[in-house]
């Protein structure tokens, strides 16, 4: 395929996502199958023009004047690939798989708008009902980290350290162009890919069959590790889903002590299974249901709160999911957040750790979660996070924001992570 197919292929998914509200990976492996002509490059060229639109959505619909799928797939192309008008109309001639070239308006909009400064509100690409929100966050420097929640994500990985040491990851990945992550003490990253390409298939890799890695962003890896589970200890993940973080912490663990994991949907927990299985984790009991938990009141040494959340840090690899939620959505999380804080709290010891994770920036999830469960919760009190992170992270004093009451939080332009919150509390 051309450019010319691949942008009218990217329109077509755009409309479906637009007019169906369905989740763009959905729309994808749709057109991939009533497709099944197009080759893997094409598919990912395809949805590299679907996620780019819809990540700079602002900016192409500014540039266009629309917002329309054709003002995203155009707009999202052309700033992604810095490519001029003129070069997309040239492009797209004598490709009779091609949607209708740059029109005169078009043209004149673009010639308008193309080398001006970006307003603040394009460059942020956020919906405008969370303007406010980011600027509670994130101050001045609101439209920079959002902007940076607009950009291409890497691929991360985890070195799963009872398995293989990344060293031997790294050799086993050298021709997928993995190198260590800045961070996170067991990562590996392939950086954002450029272009038309797309990031190797690295679970069809043998060492990925033989449990040696997992993949994981690295600002889960680095809450995981923050989380600060060590050989021996009681764990309870109280919502494990399918168990990113059990998984990083049995392997810190060592495979000593033991990780209870829960979560309230047993079909997000049903993978875990499979996963702990094939990385050798040993130290796992999956509990369904919550009736299980109730000989571990008072008893755990760590309780994790993987908290159901806007997954608003997560916006550069689900940028539809940005453009779908609502304030209602908000505020459901917030209802969530709130009860299932103080549900898992009762299985803390005393002198024992809740932490509480989102991978959301907003405030409203986080710091404000944080405050009130302590106000709430007087046999808790909040942990020293300054100190937390300068025991495991010595070397990135610059990489997060912290507050050393209210938590830290780690996103794509302080740490080249996805967004992610951390607050721990220990018991009294
Ligand atoms: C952010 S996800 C967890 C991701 C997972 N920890 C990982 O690292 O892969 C949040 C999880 O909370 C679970 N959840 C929602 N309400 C819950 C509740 N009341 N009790 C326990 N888990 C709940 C959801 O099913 C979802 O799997």
């Amino acid at each position: 395929m051309r450019l010319g197919g691949r942008l009218a292929a990217a329109i077509d998914i755009l409309h479906d996502i637009e007019t169906r509200h369905r989740p763009a990976a959905e729309a994808m492996r749709d057109w991939g199958l009533n497709h099944r002509f197009a080759g893997a490059g094409d598919r990912a060229a395809i949805g590299n023009i679907v996620y780019d639109g819809l990540r700079r959505r602002s900016a192409a619909g500014w540039l266009f004047d629309a917002d329309t799928p054709r003002a995203l797939a155009f707009g999202g192309y052309m700033l992604e690939n810095g490519m001029a008008p003129e070069a997309v109309n040239q492009a797209l001639a004598e490709d009779r798989f091609a949607p209708p070239p740059l029109d005169e308006a078009e043209l004149r909009a673009l010639a308008a708008r193309l080398g001006t400064p970006l307003p603040e509100a394009a460059r942020a690409n956020i919906p405008e009902w969370c303007r406010p929100v980011a600027v509670r966050a994130f101050g001045a420097a609101w439209v920079e980290e959002c902007a940076a929640l607009a950009a291409r994500p890497p691929l991360d990985m985890r070195a799963n350290s009872l398995k293989a040491s990344r060293e031997k990851v790294l050799a086993a990945l050298a021709r997928a162009g993995a190198a260590a992550s800045a961070i996170a003490s067991r990562g590996m990253r392939i950086p954002p890919v450029a272009g038309d390409g797309r990031h190797p298939h690295v679970q069809a890799e043998p060492a990925f069959h033989k449990g040696w890695f997992e993949v994981q962003d690295e600002g889960s890896q680095i809450v995981s590790e923050l989380a600060g589970a060590e050989p021996g200890f009681q764990v309870l993940d109280f919502c494990a889903g399918a168990g990113g973080k059990t998984l990083a912490m049995a392997a810190m663990m060592e495979n000593r002590g033991q990780v209870h994991a829960h979560d309230a949907d047993r079909q997000r927990l049903a993978p875990i299974f499979d996963r702990l299985k094939r990385a050798g984790c040993r130290n796992v009991q999956v509990l369904a249901d919550e009736a299980a938990l109730a000989p571990l009141e008072g008893r755990m040494d760590l309780v994790v709160v993987d908290a159901p959340c806007t997954g608003s840090g997560t916006w550069r690899r689900r940028p539809d999911a940005k453009w779908r939620l609502t304030p209602q959505q908000l505020e459901a999380r917030q209802g969530e957040q709130t009860a299932i804080l103080d549900a898992a709290s009762r299985y803390v010891r005393p002198g024992g750790r809740l932490v509480y994770i989102t991978c959301s920036f907003f405030e409203e999830e986080n710091a404000d979660q944080a405050h009130a469960f302590l106000a709430r919760n007087p046999a808790f009190r909040a942990c020293d996070h300054q100190a937390i992170w300068q025991e495991r992270f010595p070397d990135h004093p610059q990489a997060v924001h912290i507050r050393r009451e209210a938590g830290i939080m780690l996103t794509p332009a302080s740490a080249g992570t996805d967004g992610f919150y951390f607050a721990a509390f220990e018991r009294r």
